[in-house]
């Protein structure tokens, strides 16, 4: 249900094919970087590898474009100078896209792009992602690639190039800090070679697949003046951090020392939920 507060873990509301209404609850993932710093390439090959359904931003826009609605006929002419078309177009075909597909992993490429893109996002959708791919590339190797693309993209040409270079420094780079200020950023070294890159950003994935694991842990038996009262604090530091919208792997039974309650088998310290 939709609420005030933001969700990593949504409740979409989508049309079944009975065309009722059910719920379903999304994850998504951004995936930032700088032209042709290879955002399109990776995340086909995340979504075949980790289920996700990538949803190209610049692709939807170009749908859109192609329709021959008035709409598409403004896309065009911003998207041929390089500059950013306005976020509640943007991200109403995004939700759009989202909502016709029975999926609930979802990788969006070259989105947000700045700082307004992200608000509206938040505002209308009342979800944030999950985690925040950046590929971080050096502009004249992203230079090198956009001009031998060879896709036929009208905005492939050195100087829309070079306008959409200054873009990403001066609005999408504030955004790449945003989420960095709330620890979403998940960076990789994008000038490599796509097999190179591709098995940085596999670590990454594969990780937040183990984090949803339980630990295999071992209760820890300790006799009396074994300080097993510090070695526990430290035993929680070593625990996989939950990812935001799953339930934790464990729980934590609170002991009171003035009550000299200390663990035992029967009473564990820490316990899977
Ligand atoms: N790591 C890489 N090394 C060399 N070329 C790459 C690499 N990643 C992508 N490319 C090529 O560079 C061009 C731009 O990549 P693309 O994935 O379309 O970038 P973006 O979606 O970020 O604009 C494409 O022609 C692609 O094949
Ligand atoms: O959220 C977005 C994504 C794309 N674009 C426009 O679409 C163009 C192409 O974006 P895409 O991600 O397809 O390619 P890239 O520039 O990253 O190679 C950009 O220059 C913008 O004009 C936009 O306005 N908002």
């Amino acid at each position: 249900m939709l609420c005030g507060a933001l969700l990593s873990a949504h409740e979409l509301f989508v049309e079944s094919d009975r065309g009722l209404a059910k719920q379903k609850k999304v994850k998504v993932v951004f995936v930032i970087g700088g032209p042709g710093s290879g955002k399109g390439t990776q995340c086909q090959r995340i979504a075949q590898q980790f289920g996700y359904t990538h949803l190209s931003v610049g692709e939807l826009l170009r749908q859109e474009i192609n329709s021959g609605s008035e709409t598409g006929s403004m896309i065009h002419s911003i998207m041929k100078e390089g500059k950013l078309v306005p976020s509640d177009v943007t991200v109403r075909l995004l939700q759009q896209a989202m909502q016709g597909i029975d999926n609930d992993k979802f990788l969006i490429d070259g989105f947000p792009r700045n700082e307004e893109n992200v608000k509206t996002f938040e505002n209308l959708t009342k979800m944030e992602p999950e985690f925040v791919l950046y590929l971080d590339c050096p502009q004249d190797e992203m230079e090198r690639r956009l001009l031998s693309r060879n896709e036929g993209r009208e905005d492939d040409n050195i100087d829309t190039i070079r306008k959409r270079f200054k873009v990403f420094m001066e609005s999408t780079l504030p955004a790449v800090e945003y989420y960095e200020s709330k620890g979403k950023i998940r960076k990789v070294d994008a000038g490599k070679s796509i097999d190179d890159v591709f098995e940085s950003i596999k670590a990454i994935f594969s990780q937040g697949k183990d984090n949803n694991k339980p630990a295999n842990l071992q209760l820890v038996a300790a006799g009396p003046s074994s300080a097993y009262g510090s070695h526990g604090a430290s035993l929680l530091s070593l625990l996989p951090t939950p990812i935001a919208g799953h339930e934790p792997a464990f729980k934590v039974h609170s002991w009171r020392l003035a009550e000299k309650q200390r663990p035992t088998l029967d009473q564990p310290y820490l316990e899977h939920t």
